[in-house]
């Protein structure tokens, strides 16, 4: 290493006032001789424009030690910012995966979003967000894509759908950007008005298709440019996009959302893994991301993002797979099938507060339990997969106008519907899985309302007892120890009871003696005994109906 590197090396970021070095001195002089004058700003500055090199390397030194001074106390601040974000999160059991993930907010106030959507939120009657709003909404207004996992009732259509609103901005007439994913046509009507709701002012155009022979000519290429937010199941998006040529485009599409994720990768849902290959080929656009909800998630979901989705962040509040804390559950043991209706009679006689949820493992249950009820003069309805969707419709809406006090329902409405302040939901069937009985049970417990939740269980239904039983005592309710230590049952047991729902007897009240008599006389032909009972037959008489 020569003299001028060793000058190089010492004074490596330091200023320097060029002079020429004059060439008959370089013969006489010394290494210093060749240092020009240098300016460096120290407190101590000699009167000297010389220096001599254990000066300079002093100063050096004394400069980096204040570099790495300041270095340190940068990374200090930060470690202990850091530690205070994570502390914060784990007083919120908010646990977060993923590379440099925004901090939560507080209050709504703090996003960096319009104020006039923080307007719309909060004449929503939202004051403060809700655990995953405050982590997942910092997470999607960074256009980060997000698998987010939270309660039951805990807000995360809000989660989702404030980042979307605030992205898209408002029309501009280049056709849908943002696409909704629901398992059924009940929760994206929800979806949809909710997203109108907070959406107020910006001129959107949200739609659901609900029939897809008219989303056929809407969304044609000429008129599809004015929609904004498309909500829908996926079959009905499929259908379209399996037309010659696709019936909708989603090449604009910047936001895909798959509410109730687990669900529609459940096996035998329609093959969803297919029909979200054919959605996500659509979405052409590079600014395309995805976020997936729901309130469970099973490992499918989770290996489908890590193979698909790219800087991921996984954000779950408190412990996977649980049910709302804020329901009291109860499993009550009702001996066989007959004892079910005497419990729930029971029920009824100790004081019911509607709005009540009965949920029955199958649509031929649920009429057979409807047709017993409707004799007890409950307000009493019944919603599944086999009536019409315009019936579907004005049962929903009468239950959540307080017209219809015990809906009777199938696990189509277990995911997602937000009926404000059921207080009691009622499983008369016991669900066939845990991840189901946590949907079922957490229609009641929503937005921090309390609820309660009782389910039934015969000799026929210790399968799965134990999971269940499980997942109350994870949610703080009591369970009696030995549920707990039942034997666990093996994979192929569980699996064989989720694909095919037990069998059950007849919900009847007429005795067996009494029912053979009937049969030998040709058939059950009971008459109505009320005036509701009345109306009903006459309902259910009408030939479009498929009851
Ligand atoms: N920040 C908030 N403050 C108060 N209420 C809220 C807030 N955010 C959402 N809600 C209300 O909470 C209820 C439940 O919200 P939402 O349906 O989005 O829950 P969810 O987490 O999607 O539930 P599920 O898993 O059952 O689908 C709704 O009535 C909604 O209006």
């Amino acid at each position: 290493m020569d003299a001028y590197d060793i000058f190089k090396k010492l004074t490596r970021g330091a200023k320097f006032k060029r002079q020429p070095i004059k060439k008959e001195d370089h013969t006489k002089q010394e290494v210093v001789t060749q240092i020009p004058t240098i300016s460096i700003k120290t407190e101590e500055e000699p009167n000297d424009d010389s220096y001599d090199i254990t000066l300079l390397g002093n100063i050096k030194a004394e400069q980096s030690k204040k570099r790495k001074r300041k270095q340190v106390s940068e990374d200090t601040r930060k470690v202990i910012h850091e530690q205070e974000v994570n502390r914060l999160r784990n007083k919120l059991k908010l646990n977060v995966v993923g590379k440099n993930v925004p901090e939560p907010i507080t209050y709504f106030d703090e996003l960096p979003i319009k104020t006039d959507l923080i307007d719309n939120i909060k004449s929503s009657g939202y004051k403060e967000p809700t655990i995953i709003q405050r982590q997942a909404m910092t997470v999607m207004l960074q256009r980060r894509q997000i698998l987010a996992c939270a309660p039951t009732g805990s807000g995360k259509t809000a989660a989702f759908l404030v980042p979307i609103i605030h992205h898209l901005g408002g029309p501009q007439r280049k056709g849908f950007r943002a696409v909704i994913i629901c398992p059924t046509r009940e929760l994206a009507k929800q979806t949809q008005r909710e997203c109108v709701r907070l959406s107020i002012g910006y001129g959107f155009r949200i739609h659901i298709i609900s029939k897809v022979e008219k989303a056929m000519s809407l969304y044609g290429p000429k008129s599809s440019q004015k929609f904004d937010i498309l909500v829908t199941t996926p079959n009905r998006l499929c259908y379209l996009l399996k037309q010659e040529p696709p019936a909708i485009s989603l090449s604009n599409v910047e936001w895909l959302i798959i509410d109730e994720a687990d669900k529609l990768f459940e096996a035998g849902f329609c093959s969803f893994r297919d029909q979200l290959e054919q959605i996500l080929q659509a979405c052409t656009s590079k600014n395309r991301k995805i976020g997936m909800f729901s309130a469970t998630f099973t490992p499918a979901v989770d290996e489908w993002c890590t193979e698909n989705i790219k800087d991921l962040v996984r954000v779950t509040v408190g412990q996977k797979n649980s049910a709302a804390e804020l329901v009291d559950q109860q499993l009550l043991f009702v001996g066989n099938e007959a004892g079910k209706l005497l419990a729930f009679r029971d029920i009824v006689r100790n004081g019911l507060t509607p709005p009540v949820l009965i949920f029955v493992q199958s649509k031929d249950r649920a009429q057979q339990l409807f047709s017993e009820l409707i004799f007890d003069g409950i307000n009493v309805d019944a919603i599944h997969a086999d009536r019409t969707q315009t019936q579907r419709d004005n049962t929903v809406r009468a239950f959540r106008e307080g017209k219809i006090w015990v809906l009777i329902c199938t696990e189509l409405m277990a995911r997602g519907i937000d009926f404000k302040g059921v207080n009691l939901v009622i499983n008369y069937d016991f669900p066939t899985t845990a991840i189901s009985y946590i949907h079922r049970v957490g229609r009641a417990g929503r937005a921090g309302r309390p609820g309660k939740a009782v389910t039934f269980f015969t000799t026929d239904d210790t399968v799965n007892l134990r999971s269940i039983a499980h997942v109350i005592r994870q949610s703080g309710c009591e369970v009696p120890d030995y549920m707990l230590a039942i034997k666990k049952r093996s994979k192929r047991e569980l699996k064989n009871l989720k694909t095919s729902a037990p069998h059950r007897d007849f919900i009847n009240t007429t005795p067996a003696y009494q029912l053979k008599k009937i049969a030998k006389r040709g058939g059950l032909k009971k008459k109505p005994k009320t005036e509701q009972a009345r109306n009903f037959k006459k309902k259910f008489k009408k030939k479009d109906q498929e009851y």
